[in-house]
């Protein structure tokens, strides 16, 4: 039980070597950590015995306390109304709660629903805007119950080491072990929850009525941390790696590997770009030769860029088996336990915690009962595969705006210069309404194209939502390296340092190119999304 203080009893601790605080009603003895302390000692023993709540929340962002209260806390003042425990991965998640019917829905043929509490911390534009109580008719109760039960995970297990993560580079990996547990992971890839591989379930979303939004919600809430290192090194390699496995695999390979991937114990990435093929894909040269006793390609080449190689257990690779452009293409499984299988960590300018990877592949025997699709058609399996992974770009994109704007937001609101709060300046107002519109109009195409998703069928939807998803690829991009660039002129020089108050700000800021170029660069996305869009206005009847 922790001790009760008395505002007198937390006055008698105020010498450097005996200090105690106080922080928004709980009392922490800083004694020790004075030497640890990143603003300096000194600065704590101003505030020995005393409550330092407004110089505290002058400096830090309260989740450096969610990180220190196991190790500092000692007690809370009186009359302070007990905190609510915080949730363990084991802790039962939320059920869906009863929904409220929309106006909408009386008059459409599906029942849509809206869910009526707000959510979150209610800045507006800081979330979207089902989440504070305006109507939608994509959402019901159990959308509402699974942004819950994601963000409680987030706010209490990894937001507070986001930052450390990155800067080491790792995730540990007991982070996507709960993944799969959590069953979020089975939940990513873009097809109905797939029971017959797994066993695992999320809490609070019945199997069965997994949708697509149930994976925007959860890709969305993930992206809060503002890491897109920590974002990928969860679903950057699974999200675009499984896919192609789950829909054009031999049955007995994906009875194999399936169910080690979805709970979390393997893990698995996509390898198809090449020190000399990026978005070019049709020229690529890693190539796949057939045994003479037809039982094996053997692979020989290289692949670059590769997210979560590091850690990968297999690599769904593109390989060169036919001829040269898109019709000589396959795709192969390859086993990291493969003789010939080497990888390389690479150095890149953000996305610090993904495990970016070279690797080679040097004779490597594949049975061809690892080949996914068939052979030569490869370039359909990878093309199939890009509106999902675009589609996670944006929604990561679009949430890391929504961080930006949101942490530039809570930032404008304490920090004063020449006497005024930042948000009392005009300039400052103009940059946050420039950030929250672009980001407003985002959302809003994306969860229309979500939508457009969950009605049609998966070849439907590649034909019909290409040229689409790359033109919103190409606005969530630029919406994000906006936002970016507004929220560090906000935080001035605490965007500049790294960690600290604008960590999110600065780490994002490096994370932007790591979207804008791969998965389709910015130029390729914009041309894209006129061509595809033509050709299938085209076969509708257009009239130009
Ligand atoms: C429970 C008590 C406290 C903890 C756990 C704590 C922790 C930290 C941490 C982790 C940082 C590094 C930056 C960051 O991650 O935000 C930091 C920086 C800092 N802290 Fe504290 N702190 C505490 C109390 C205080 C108090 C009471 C003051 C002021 C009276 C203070 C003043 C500062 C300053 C000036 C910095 C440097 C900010 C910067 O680099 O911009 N801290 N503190």
């Amino acid at each position: 039980m922790a001790k009760v203080f008395t505002v007198d009893e937390v006055k008698a601790h105020n010498k450097l070597d005996d200090n105690f605080i106080i922080v928004h009603g709980d009392v922490y003895n800083v004694t020790e950590f004075k030497n640890e302390h990143p603003g300096g000692k000194k600065i704590l023993e101003r505030v020995a015995g005393k409550d330092a709540t407004v110089q505290f929340d002058k400096y830090h962002k309260l989740s450096v306390l969610e990180k220190y209260k196991g190790k500092l806390q000692v007690g809370s003042l009186e009359g302070k109304a007990p905190a609510a425990p915080a949730p363990t991965p084991k802790a039962e998640p939320p059920k869906p709660a009863p929904v409220a019917k929309s106006v909408a829905s009386s008059s459409s043929a599906e029942p849509a629903a809206t869910v009526s509490e707000t959510y979150g911390d209610l800045i507006p534009y800081g979330d979207p805007a089902w989440y504070q109580s305006y109507h939608s008719p994509y959402y019901k109760a159990s959308h509402a119950a699974l942004r819950v039960e994601v963000r409680e995970w987030i706010q209490s297990e990894i937001e507070p080491y986001v930052t450390e993560w990155d800067e080491a580079r790792h995730v540990p990996e007991k982070i996507y072990q709960q993944m799969g547990q959590r069953g979020y992971l089975a939940g990513l890839l873009g097809v109905k929850y797939p029971v017959e591989y797994t066993d695992r379930r999320v809490t609070s979303v019945p199997a069965e009525e997994w949708d697509h939004f149930h994976e925007l919600i959860v890709t969305d809430e993930l992206s809060r941390t503002g890491s897109g290192g920590f974002v990928w090194s969860q679903i950057g390699g699974y999200g675009i790696g499984l896919p192609p496995v789950i829909r054009f695999g031999q049955p007995e390979l994906k009875k194999r590997i399936l169910p080690g991937l979805l709970n979390g114990e393997k893990r698995i990435c996509l390898a198809i770009t090449e020190p000399d093929a990026g978005s070019d894909v049709a020229n690529l040269t890693c190539e796949a030769k057939l045994s003479e006793d037809g039982k094996h390609y053997i692979v020989n080449g290289e692949k670059k860029w590769i997210t979560n190689g590091i850690w990968a257990d297999y690599f769904t690779t593109a390989v060169r088996t036919g001829g040269p452009g898109m019709g000589g293409v396959s795709v192969l499984l390859i086993e990291k336990t493969s003789p010939g299988v080497s990888v390389r960590k690479m150095d890149c300018q953000g996305v610090w915690s993904s495990g970016t990877t070279y690797i080679t592949f040097e004779d490597v025997k594949v049975p061809v009962d690892n080949l996914i699709g068939k052979e030569n058609q490869g370039f359909k399996v990878i093309m199939t595969n890009f509106n999902h992974e675009r589609l996670g770009i944006v929604i990561q994109c679009n949430r890391f705006s929504r961080v930006l704007y949101e942490e530039s937001m809570k930032y404008a609101n304490k920090r004063k210069t020449f006497g005024k709060k930042l948000v009392e300046h005009p300039v400052i107002r103009m940059k946050l309404a420039q950030m929250a519109r672009q980001i407003e109009a985002c959302h809003n195409w994306l969860e229309n194209i979500v939508y457009q998703c969950e009605k049609m069928g998966t070849t439907e939807s590649m034909l019909r939502l290409g040229g689409a998803i790359a033109g919103l690829k190409a606005q969530a991009t630029t919406t994000f390296e906006f936002c970016a660039r507004e929220a560090a002129q906000i935080f001035g020089g605490l965007a500049y340092s790294r960690g600290g108050q604008g960590a999110k700000v600065e780490r994002l800021y490096r994370d932007v190119k790591a979207y804008m170029i791969p998965g389709g660069s910015l130029e390729i996305m914009e041309d894209l999304s006129i061509r595809q869009a033509m050709k299938v206005h085209q076969a509708l009847g257009m009239k130009l």
